[in-house]
C-alpha cells in the first residue's frame, strides 16, 4: 500500500504526539503490542534512511558506547534520575567535570536520546537515563566497554590474519588481539576484580527476567517425583551470582531438596561477598566444569549461557566430564539461544558475534545443538522455547 505525502505527515504527527506524552506510551499494557510498535518504528526508520544517514549511523556506532561509559564513570545518569531537572552548572559541579565539557556531553546525550533537554540549560531523565543509572545497566556498559569493544575493534584484523576462518580456538581470539593479553577472557576477568564484579552483575540481569525456562519446564511434575531433603534437585553450573538458583527456589518454595550453585573459586568468593536476596537458600560449590563432576545423581544439571561460551570440542569435554555423575533420573538442561535458520533476530546475532570475538565460541541453531550433543553421545529430548523475541529456549538432554 503506497503511503501518500499526507499519510506520511499524519503518521509522523501521531508518532510525535505519542512520544511527547509519555503517559500515552505507558498506557500500552500489552507487551506484544509494545514490541510490535517498537519493531515497526525501527524498521521504518531504517527503510527511510538515505545513504548519508546510513553511513553516519553505522560508522559512528562505537561512539555511543564510549560516551555512555563516560556518563557512567562520572555518575551523571543517577544524578538526573534523582532530580526533577538539572542545569549544566549543577551537573558539572556535582560530577567535577569541566563546565564546557559537560555542556558538550549533555548536548550529545540529548541528541541520541540518552537524556532529555527540557530548556536551554535544563536537563532531565527519560527511560534510557533510567536504564543507564540502574546498577545492571551500568554493569552492562562497563563489561561491553572493558572487554567486548576492544575485541570487536580487533575483529577485522584478526579475520584478515586468520584467512577468514571461523574462530574456534579459545586461546587465540580477537579478544587477545584487541587487549594484548594471552589470557582467555575468563582468566582475564579473574584477575580484574572490578570487571569480575561488573560481569557477575551483568550476568544476573542480561536476560529479561519476565520469562524464564521455569515457564516452560514443569520441574516439579517432570523431574522432582519422590524428592526429599537429601535429593539434589538443581545444580547450576557456571551459575555466576546464583540468580537462577534463587529463581528456582522462588518458583518452587515448597519443593524438598538441595539447590547448588557451582562456579570457579574466585566467582564463588565474589558472590558470597555480595550475595543477592534469596541466596541463603542456595548451597555453593567450587567446581571447574572441565574436571569430573563431583555432585552425583542430581535431577538436573543446568547450564545457562555456558555452552555458548565454548566451541564444540570444549562443549563435548564439559558433557563428558558430567556423564559419570548422571543417574538414570538425571537430565542436562541447556538454557541458551536457539538461532533460527531464517530471519535470526538482532539479539541472537549480537550474542553470536560477541561469543565469536570474545571466546571463539558461538550461538547455535537447533541442528548445531543436536550435532554438538550427539558428538558427546547425548540426545536432545526436547527444545522448549520460552521467549520468541530473543530466541531463548531450554534444551533437555539425556545421555544415550
Ligand atoms: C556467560 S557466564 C553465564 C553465567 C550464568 N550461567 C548466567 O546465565 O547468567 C559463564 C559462567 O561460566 C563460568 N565459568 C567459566 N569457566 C568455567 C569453568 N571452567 N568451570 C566452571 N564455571 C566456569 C564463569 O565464571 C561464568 O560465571
Amino acid at each position: 500500500m503506497a503511503l501518500t505525502t499526507d499519510d506520511a505527515i499524519i503518521l509522523a504527527d501521531r508518532i510525535e504526539a505519542a512520544i511527547s506524552s509519555p503517559q500515552s506510551l505507558a498506557a500500552i499494557r500489552d507487551d506484544s503490542v509494545r514490541c510490535k510498535l517498537r519493531d515497526a518504528a525501527a524498521k521504518l526508520s531504517l527503510a527511510l534512511e538515505t545513504r548519508h544517514d546510513a553511513i553516519h549511523r553505522i560508522a559512528f556506532s562505537p561512539m555511543q558506547l564510549a560516551l555512555a561509559r563516560v556518563g557512567v564513570d562520572i555518575g551523571l545518569f543517577p544524578l538526573l534520575v534523582a532530580s526533577k531537572g538539572c542545569s549544566s552548572v549543577d551537573l558539572a559541579e556535582k560530577t567535577k567535570v569541566d563546565l564546557v565539557l559537560m555542556q558538550r556531553l549533555l548536548r550529545y546525550y540529548q541528541s541520541v536520546g540518552m537524556i532529555l533537554q527540557t530548556g536551554p540549560d535544563d536537563f532531565a531523565a527519560n527511560n534510557i537515563t533510567d536504564t543507564l543509572a540502574w546498577e545492571g545497566g551500568r554493569a552492562g556498559i562497563c563489561v561491553q566497554s572493558d572487554l567486548v569493544a576492544q575485541s570487536f575493534g580487533a575483529f577485522p584484523k584478526f579475520l584478515k590474519e586468520t584467512g577468514y576462518a571461523n574462530p574456534t580456538d579459545p586461546k587465540h581470539t580477537p579478544f587477545n588481539l584487541g587487549t594484548g593479553t594471552e589470557q582467555t577472557l575468563f582468566e582475564w576477568i579473574r584477575d580484574h576484580p572490578d570487571t569480575l564484579h561488573h560481569f557477575n552483575t551483568w550476568m544476573s540481569v542480561q536476560r529479561d527476567p519476565r520469562s524464564t525456562f521455569l515457564d516452560v519446564l514443569r520441574f516439579d511434575e517432570d523431574l522432582a517425583a519422590g524428592a526429599d531433603e537429601k535429593t539434589i534437585l538443581f545444580v547450576d553450573i557456571g551459575g555466576s551470582r546464583g540468580h537462577q538458583c534463587i529463581a528456582f527456589r522462588e518458583k518452587y518454595p515448597d519443593l524438598k531438596g538441595r539447590v547448588i550453585l557451582q562456579d570457579l573459586p574466585h566467582v564463588i568468593d565474589e558472590v558470597k561477598a555480595n550475595p543477592l536476596p534469596g541466596f541463603e537458600q542456595v548451597e555453593t560449590d567450587t567446581h571447574d566444569m572441565f574436571t569430573p563432576q563431583t555432585i552425583k545423581g542430581a535431577r538436573a544439571y543446568y547450564f545457562r549461557n555456558v555452552f555458548h561460551d565454548w566451541p564444540d570440542e570444549k562443549c563435548k569435554e564439559i558433557l563428558e566430564n558430567l556423564r559419570p555423575a548422571l543417574s538414570k533420573d538425571s537430565v542436562v538442561l541447556i538454557d541458551d539461544i536457539v538461532v533460527p535458520d531464517v530471519g535470526a533476530s538482532w539479539r541472537a546475532t549480537l550474542a553470536d558475534m560477541t561469543m565469536a570475538v570474545c571466546l571463539a565460541a558461538m550461538q547455535r541453531s537447533e541442528t548445531q545443538w543436536q550435532n554438538m550433543a550427539h558428538s558427546a553421545e547425548f540426545k536432545v529430548l526436547k527444545v522448549l522455547r520460552y521467549r520468541k523475541e530473543f530466541e531463548d529456549a531450554v534444551l533437555v538432554l539425556r545421555a544415550t
